[in-house]
């Protein structure tokens, strides 16, 4: 299985590089537009394969398009991440115009692909990767959900004071600063409602923490994370390449799920070889189906942005 990963900056390489490790795909293309950056990423991740025990071809390529020919995922992080203080969807002016020429490149050599969308604003990147290409949904995935999750999970951890495996939860809705939905009512310690151990308080401190997670990571390290992200696209990769139908909030087209139409936002959705193969309904309480449509409004503003590059 052959995955191509657009930008080999701080999140392109930390992806291929977890992908490598995990043993995830047999072959992964690193592309960059910076001379000989993803050709040095690829070698320097290529010479890790003896000491971490994988035999994933990894390859770099300056713009040539033609070396991802074939590809059965295609992952974009190219782009300019934010700097603190900026919000995500600022970047939109600059991002929209990469993602849309990276998706036409890649699609003129692998026409069958299933595009995973990192680039922010991401729900906007993958609704305008949607539109551009002419895609069927099930084949444009915008990532945000399983990193949103993955930190929810990660505070709600530090807020017991238990094992993070041993936390579930999900956060859902848009990948913004103010439009993401951390479902703190679902939250589990192995199965006991959170809320049987943390206050109404530490609930809404751990969604706060998440929601800003993004931001947060910005402000200490001066441009935006990339190990959870990294991994976070590997785990979704995983899920696409070895068809393991699991539940993973993405950023996906909705026609009519959540009262919502014609928006990418996220959604927990299985996701298998298909791509996205289903998109689960769960029953969200009249606060929570508040929140969403509110995101959801917010989401949609920011697709009118879109309208010059899209014409
Ligand atoms: N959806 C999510 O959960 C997350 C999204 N992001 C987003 O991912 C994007 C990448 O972030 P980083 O890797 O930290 O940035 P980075 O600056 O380290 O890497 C971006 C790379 O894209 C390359 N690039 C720019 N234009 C290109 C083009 N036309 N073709 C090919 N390559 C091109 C650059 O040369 C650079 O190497 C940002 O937009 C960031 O906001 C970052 C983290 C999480
Ligand atoms: O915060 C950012 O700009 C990058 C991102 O989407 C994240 O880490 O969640």
């Amino acid at each position: 299985m052959k995955v191509t990963i657009v930008g080999a900056g701080n999140v392109g390489a930390t992806c291929a590089d977890a992908i490598a490790y995990r043993r995830i795909a047999s072959e992964i293309v690193l592309l960059d537009i910076r001379e000989g950056f993803a050709e040095g990423k690829a070698l320097d991740i290529s010479q890790t394969a003896t000491t971490l025990g994988f035999n994933t071809k990894v390859t770099g390529s300056t713009n040539d398009y033609s070396k991802t020919a074939g590809s059965d995922v295609v992952v974009i992080t190219s782009g300019i991440p934010r700097k603190p203080g900026m919000t995500r969807e600022e970047l939109i002016g600059i991002n929209a115009g990469i993602v849309k020429t990276v998706a036409e490149n890649v699609l003129k050599f692998s026409p069958d692909t299933i595009i995973v969308v990192v680039s922010n604003p991401m729900d906007t990147m993958t609704y305008l990767t949607l539109k551009s290409t002419g895609l069927p949904k099930n084949r444009i995935i915008g990532m945000g959900g399983a990193l949103d999750g993955s930190r929810f999970k990660t505070y709600l951890s530090q807020a017991l004071d238990k094992p993070a495996n041993d936390v579930q939860g999900m956060v859902i809705g848009g990948h913004g600063d103010t439009t993401m939905i951390p479902l703190t009512r679902l939250a589990t310690y192995n199965g006991i409602p959170v809320s049987q151990f943390l206050s109404v308080e530490e609930l809404a401190k751990v969604a706060a923490d998440t929601m800003v997670g993004g931001a947060t990571l910005t402000g200490l390290l001066g441009t935006s994370a990339w190990y959870a992200p990294g991994a976070s696209v590997a785990y979704l990769v995983d899920s696409i390449l070895n068809d393991q139908k699991k539940l993973i909030p993405c950023s996906v087209f909705v026609e009519g799920e959540y009262g919502q139409n014609d928006i990418c936002i996220g959604v927990p959705c299985v996701i298998g070889k298909n791509g996205v193969e289903k998109i689960v309904d769960i029953q969200l309480n009249d606060a929570e189906k508040t929140l969403f449509a509110k995101s959801a409004d917010a989401v949609r503003s920011m697709n009118d942005a879109l309208k010059s590059v899209l014409e």
